[in-house]
């Protein structure tokens, strides 16, 4: 194992006023060391995961952890950041610390402060983290990036509306039933596939259903090392992490294919001695619904231009063959961009625990993770197993 998570917290996701990043923060950090049941003293460092980029006027995110506990002082602090997958490069940094041997217990904290900036102010940030060759579009928002990525994809496959309104639906149902949701209620697939004054089209196909939300929150997991993990009340073990950064321009891309993604997944699963079929569920990066089709296919579960095989079939049902998203994903959990890699880990540790009350995966022992920065520019993927 890469380190053990043995304690998580995670706040609800949504618009969160009267909280800003430090009080996320605290809260986060002091909710997670309690219940990893360690001594605050026992903490040797601590990565925050956070995007910014202008979307907060606060900043130094990793020195307002310290703020969690008196004995935090003067452990080393230090945030890192990788565009939407933010979250899972600081747990990498955190599992990286440990196999060192540079510290046994890490506090790894993801946090976003999104909805207080006006919307133009969150589209260019999150902009910030895209790239277009010249010739290639002008200022496009990441919704126009995943609505041209969504037309090349029909171009070359058919139209898949209906593929797209299938998962934002289902994401909707899963996340109706978990409390920590952004948008808790069931749309339907009615509503999602049809373009409305209440749905209306956002970019190229996509309509507003097909987007992630724009979300505050925060998440927070104590990793540590097999020898801590042995005196804990829970443990959850990091069997396998990859990470595979491709480049940003997209012009020399064929971005019907994550093969970043792909690529991420096959290295995850050699390192983990497993199949796709050997996991229970995946938590996967659906910030808009075509990148969840297509992730289907970079992770394999169906060939390239078949991933709304998946979806006719229910096997990325809650009760599938390969339930995905049962948290709700980014479609509805939400998205608050440095907190969601954490998340992912955070949801994903409580279905293998048996805690994740509402939005239970039954029995689930072993679960993936995919995260992605940027249009699978920066691709990571974690196997979580339950050991106790
Ligand atoms: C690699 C990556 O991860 S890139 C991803 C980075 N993240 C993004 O790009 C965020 C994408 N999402 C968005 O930009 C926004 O949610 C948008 C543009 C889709 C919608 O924003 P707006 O049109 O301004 O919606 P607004 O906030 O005014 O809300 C209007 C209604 O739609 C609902 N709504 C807002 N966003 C969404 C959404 N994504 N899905 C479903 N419903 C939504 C609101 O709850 C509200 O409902 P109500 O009238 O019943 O209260």
């Amino acid at each position: 194992m890469l380190g053990h998570i043995i304690g998580w917290a995670h706040t609800r996701f949504g618009k969160l006023d009267g909280e800003n990043l430090e009080s996320l923060v605290v809260r986060v950090a002091a909710d997670a060391i309690a219940d990893a049941g360690l001594d605050p003293a026992d903490i040797d460092e601590i990565v925050v995961g956070h995007f910014n980029q202008g979307l907060d006027p606060q900043g130094f995110p990793a020195s307002l952890a310290l703020q969690a506990d008196g004995a935090l002082r003067f452990k080393p602090a230090t945030r890192v950041e990788n565009a939407c997958a933010t979250g899972s490069a600081a747990i990498r940094q955190a599992a990286m610390a440990i196999g060192s041997g540079r510290a046994r217990s890490v506090l790894v904290v993801g946090v976003e402060k999104m909805t207080a900036a006006p919307a133009a102010q969150v589209q260019a940030s999150l902009a910030s983290a895209s790239y277009l060759a010249e010739g290639d579009g002008g200022d496009l928002s990441f919704a126009g990036i995943f609505g041209r990525i969504a037309q090349l994809y029909f171009q070359r496959y058919g139209d898949q509306s209906d593929a797209l309104a299938r998962i934002a639906a289902k994401n909707h149902r899963n996340g109706a039933a978990n409390p920590l949701a952004h948008m808790q209620k069931d749309l339907g697939f009615e509503f999602c596939r049809t373009v409305s004054d209440r749905n209306p089209l956002v970019a190229g196909p996509l309509r507003r259903t097909d987007c992630s939300m724009v979300s505050d929150g925060a998440a927070a997991l104590v990793l540590v090392h097999g020898d801590v993990a042995v005196g804990a009340a829970k443990s959850v073990g990091l069997r396998a992490q990859a990470q595979a950064n491709d480049v940003l321009p997209m012009g020399g891309r064929d971005m019907t294919r994550f093969e970043g993604c792909a690529v991420a997944w096959n290295k995850a699963l050699a390192q983990a001695g497993l199949g796709l079929d050997d996991l229970d569920f995946v938590e996967t990066h659906d910030c808009f619904t075509i990148a969840e089709l297509i992730e289907y296919e970079a992770m394999g579960l169906t060939p390239p231009g078949e991933g709304h095989r998946a979806l006719l079939e229910g096997w990325t049902e809650v009760g599938g063959r390969l339930p995905v998203n049962p948290s709700g994903g980014l479609k509805a959990k939400g998205h608050p961009i440095g907190a969601t890699g954490v998340s992912m880990h955070v949801m994903t540790a409580m279905q293998l625990m048996g805690t994740a009350s509402g939005i239970q995966v039954p029995g689930a022992t072993k679960g993936g993770i995919f995260n992605m920065g940027g249009a699978a520019v920066a691709n990571y993927v974690s196997v979580l197993e339950r050991v106790r």
